[in-house]
């Protein structure tokens, strides 16, 4: 047997030693694997065998030279026996009987048509051989038409040629009409006599006709050319025998008569079914369980396409895994093995079954081969063709591939693209980690034309969700081994093994280009990556592959480099609530990204308020951090009894877990980090400090340019923005301690955006000039403008929200000076930033919007977390893979919103130094009740 074979013949394994054959290709991965590879390597010379068996059986098949009969279950309906009798009855009254010249021009022409898959012969077998009853049943019938003075069964000749012992069709038909009081039509004997011809009992003389109740010559195959039982008339013993046997078995025979009918039917050619034929065809679909889901429209197309294929011997493959998809199949009668390579049969499906619309459906290789696994199968075929134009749109809703009888994947259909030639395809829905990733590697790789696969992507955005980079890693590595216990190798197997090393590599290449840098974060992916490097190398079938490797490795030395140039960055978190900043002093960060191994440099108060200061990494543990500052604030209490806690400017305290990292970066604006006893928790107390603003440059605002000052807290913003991994939205989302990865650098742009809201607020309620008031109303609405222009939706936000605190929207003496075209202005921004309909008005204004863009990133939040708390992670047992979709979606986002540089047109500078000085730190209070009281003084409530 040839595994990943392209060809569309079927091909049978010797023997039945099935498995091992198809398990040639055995991964590493799989437990007991090298015992496996020897039994595969054995299997070898027997598969090889087989398929030249199966290649002679298929010429033997295009010659029409393959006989005999086996057992039929495609068990017609009373209603259509019925049926059919009465299309017997019609076809003859229209066609009647034709002179004899008709059988002798049938009988002398040569075959028309092959049989091959393609095109069936219904005058051709459907068996290698007759099964011993349909066999011992043409003996029976045979001696007594023999036996019989008056018989038909006549020496004839046909153009000249003498043809032994045949008859014509109607003869035949009358002479069991009226042998049998069970045969009550002629379409019934007709049925009968098809029911011995698909089985090589009796054959037309020239193999062109099925059984017709015309004049069409047919003989018994005892009495062909080179039949040995065929001299001599029956002796009495034999007459006697026949006749006990037709009492005993005609009714059986007469059982099969209709199905016999059927099956010829869906052998012709579409155009050559009559009316009746596809309405008989039409009237068993609806019992076909496969085709519940379809119209009754659907289905009678179905009725003239359908081919009928049988398969005598097990251990035929049908198909190979990889191999291109050209039909989709119905088990009638029979069971086939689901066989993937590395796994061996992972499924049997059983009459009622369907399968190959995956590869149909999805334009993809096939994800297994599909084996035979009883003698005499039967199965019903739509080709790709019609399949496409049928079908491939209204395909069941729900695919489900089964392993070992549990769901493996759920593929759903959904809507493609437009533009492309069909309206649907299939989409995974859930599936096994394992399984996801083979459905990556068999069917989503080595095919793609331009971008990233829609699952691939999400896959590769969301895997250590559901699988760690450490097991992926390890199963790639088992994929591109794949040959590792393989000695012999016929040249179709390398190239199915060449074909998925590739694909491997392709992952690894497209992989990289999905997450950057976090790729090489593990030291196994780059252990992976230099292994996989030094194999292509030596490989010289891979040489095309070598050029994606050392892109990848570039990148990883870049990554590598800029890792070692950087190590040990020390952040620190200012206790005046200022921004976090790189302890060099350096207060812009400029695209520095914030790794999990440098320091922080930060305070821990107790509840006298006294303090310790601590460095530690990002990633460090709150247990790690408790006990250090326990320790050096001498609570002299066990690590169970304290916790640590963020007390915010408003007293409002929130615990930390033990195994939360991120802790500095993760405070908010104007909040503390506590080490305190659990029972103490409640006695914990504000710093005086956090209810004033922080520090921050003291100017006038009004001297800077407001255009400038929008610039440049975009180029601020942006190098924040760009500093954040989407992996930080998943690491958000889950909790500080579900990966145990830092979120530092999505809390620093979150810091951000309070930062900017609250500074709107803070300068309003502490100018106490009513006209200066005016002035900043009036500068942070065209902030606004100007931010939105430069396409800083967060920035927008923050301004936007600012002005619309609570704090600021009462200063009614203030408002009521605003110009009414700039209160306009502002309205629209807050219709802009209205949360109702899930912030509809937001969405649909930056829908429309091209890169670069900053989003309004709490929204991005708030979707991940809708998606996460609204959604299981996993379903039966299977990874919901439609939450890691709606998850990667909100962060393809952000790799949208970055996906072109920013390239802003600077403002004349007027004071750049300045602005770009203000910016970086904002004086910010964050207590609403502080700043509601400051609003309160600069503007008091009118009394009524
Ligand atoms: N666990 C399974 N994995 C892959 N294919 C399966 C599985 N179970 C059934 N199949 C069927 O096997 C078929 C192989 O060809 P297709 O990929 O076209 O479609 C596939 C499915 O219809």
């Amino acid at each position: 047997m040839v595994v990943g074979q392209r060809s569309w013949s079927t091909q049978t394994v010797a023997g039945s030693d099935v498995v091992p054959g198809i398990l040639l290709l055995r991964y590493r991965r799989h437990s007991g694997g090298e015992e496996q590879a020897t039994k595969a390597t054995k299997a070898t010379a027997g598969a090889t065998s087989g398929t030249s068996a199966a290649v002679k059986r298929r010429r033997q098949l295009e010659r029409g030279q393959m006989t005999r009969p086996a057992s039929m279950a495609f068990e017609m309906s009373n209603k259509n026996k019925e049926l059919m009798n009465d299309i017997f009855t019609n076809c003859k009254l229209k066609n009647g009987f034709g002179p004899s010249v008709q059988a002798t021009a049938a009988a002398t022409s040569p075959t028309k048509r092959p049989l091959s898959p393609d095109h069936p012969n219904p005058a051709l077998p459907i068996t290698e051989t007759p099964s011993p009853a349909m066999n011992r049943m043409g003996w029976a019938l045979r001696t007594l038409l023999v036996a019989d003075n008056s018989s038909c069964l006549k020496d004839r000749k046909v153009s000249g040629k003498l043809i032994r012992k045949c008859a014509p069709g109607t003869e035949l038909v009358d002479w069991l009409v009226n042998l049998s009081p069970i045969v009550h039509t002629r379409a019934q004997a007709a049925g009968m006599w098809q029911a011995l011809l698909e089985e090589g009992v009796l054959a037309h003389v020239n193999k062109e006709q099925p059984f017709k109740d015309k004049c069409f010559l047919y003989r018994f195959r005892l009495d062909e050319e080179g039949g040995t039982a065929a001299a001599g008339v029956p002796q009495a013993d034999d007459l006697g025998a026949a006749n006990e046997h037709i009492r005993e078995a005609l009714s059986a025979l007469f059982q099969r008569g209709p199905d016999a009918t059927l099956r010829m039917i869906l052998r012709k050619p579409s155009h050559e079914r009559t009316s009746e034929e596809l309405e008989l065809v039409f009237e068993e679909l609806v019992h076909i369980a496969a085709l519940s889901h379809l119209s009754t429209s659907i289905k009678r197309e179905l009725s003239s396409i359908f081919v009928f294929e049988a398969h005598a011997q097990a251990g035929t493959i049908l198909f190979n895994q990889g191999d291109e998809g050209r039909s989709w199949y119905i088990l009638l009668k029979g069971s086939v093995d689901v066989v993937i390579h590395g796994k061996g049969t992972v499924a049997t499906l059983k009459t009622g079954d369907d399968f190959g619309k995956l590869a149909l459906i999805n334009d993809a290789p096939r994800a297994a081969t599909i084996v035979l696994k009883e003698n005499n199968c039967h199965l019903l075929r739509v080709d790709k063709e019609h399949f496409n134009r049928i079908l491939r749109d209204v395909e069941a809703n729900t695919l489900r591939l089964q392993e070992h009888g549990k769901d493996v994947l759920v593929l759903e259909r959904v809507a493609k693209q437009r533009g492309q030639h069909s309206a649907f395809k299939y989409t995974v829905m859930s599936g096994t980690p394992a399984k996801m990733l083979e459905h990556l590697l068999e069917t989503r790789l080595g095919q793609s034309v331009g971008g990233l696969d829609p699952f691939l992507d999400d896959f590769l955005l969301t895997h250590i969700v559901f699988m760690p980079v450490v097991q992926l890693v390890d199963e790639l590595a088992n994929y591109f081994h794949c040959d590792a216990h393989e000695d012999a190798q016929t040249a179709e197997d390398r190239e199915y093994i060449i074909n998925f090393k590739k694909r491997v590599i392709q992952f690894m290449q497209k992989w990289v280009m999905a997450v950057r840098h976090a790729a090489f974060e593990e030291p196994s992916v780059c252990d992976f990556i230099e292994d996989l490097a030094a194999e292509v190398e030596a490989d010289p079938d891979l040489n095309e592959e070598t050029s994606i490797v050392h892109n990848v490795l570039t990148q990883m030395a870049r990554y590598q480099e800029d890792r070692n140039q950087n190590a040990g960055q020390k952040w620190k978190l200012p206790p005046n609530g200022q921004p976090i900043c790189l302890f060099s002093g350096n207060a812009t960060p400029s695209k520095t990204v914030i790794r999990p191994d440098d320091d922080i440099i930060f305070r821990v108060y107790c509840a006298d308020h006294t303090y310790c200061t601590l460095r530690f990494p990002m990633h460090t543990t709150a247990e790690l951090i408790k006990a250090c500052a326990a320790d050096k604030l001498q609570l002299n209490r066990g690590p169970e009894d304290l916790v640590l806690v963020e007390v915010k400017s408003n007293g409002e305290r929130s615990v930390f877990k033990d195994n939360d990292v991120s802790i500095p970066t993760g405070l908010s604006l104007n909040g503390r980090l506590f080490v305190s006893v659990k029972d103490h928790l409640d006695a914990l107390t504000q710093l005086q400090e956090q209810e004033c603003p922080t520090e921050g440059v003291d100017i006038d605002l009004e001297i800077l340019s407001t255009k400038e000052l929008a610039y440049h807290i975009t180029l601020f913003e942006w190098d924040l923005f760009w500093a954040v991994h989407e992996y930080e939205l998943l690491y958000h989302t889950f909790g500080r301690h579900h990966f145990g990865k830092i979120t530092a650098n999505l809390d620093v742009f979150l810091r951000r955006f309070n930062e900017v809201q609250y500074w709107i607020v803070t300068e309003l309620v502490s100018t106490p000039s009513l006209s200066k008031r005016v002035g900043l109303v009036r500068k942070f609405i065209k902030l606004a403008a100007y931010c939105k222009e430069y396409q800083n939706l967060n920035a927008f936000f923050a301004v936007v929200m600012g002005l619309s605190n609570m704090a600021v929207s009462r200063l009614q003496q203030t408002w009521e000076k605003i110009p009414s075209k700039f209160r306009k202005i502002f309205q629209e921004f807050e219709a802009l930033i209205d949360p109702s309909r899930n912030h509809r008005a937001y969405r649909v204004f930056v829908g429309k919007l091209q890169p670069p863009l900053i989003p309004f990133m709490p929204l991005l939040l708030k979707d991940m977390t809708f998606a996460h708390e609204g959604n299981k992670t996993s379903l039966d047992g299977l990874v919901n893979f439609e939450k890691m979709h709606m998850m990667a979606q909100t962060m393809r986002t952000i790799r949208f919103c970055r996906s072109r540089s920013l390239g802003l047109e600077p403002p004349s500078p007027k004071s750049e130094g300045e602005v770009r000085t203000y910016i970086s730190s904002f004086r910010v209070i964050d207590n609403q009740r502080v700043l509601t009281a400051m609003s309160q003084k600069v503007e008091p409530t009118r009394k009524l």
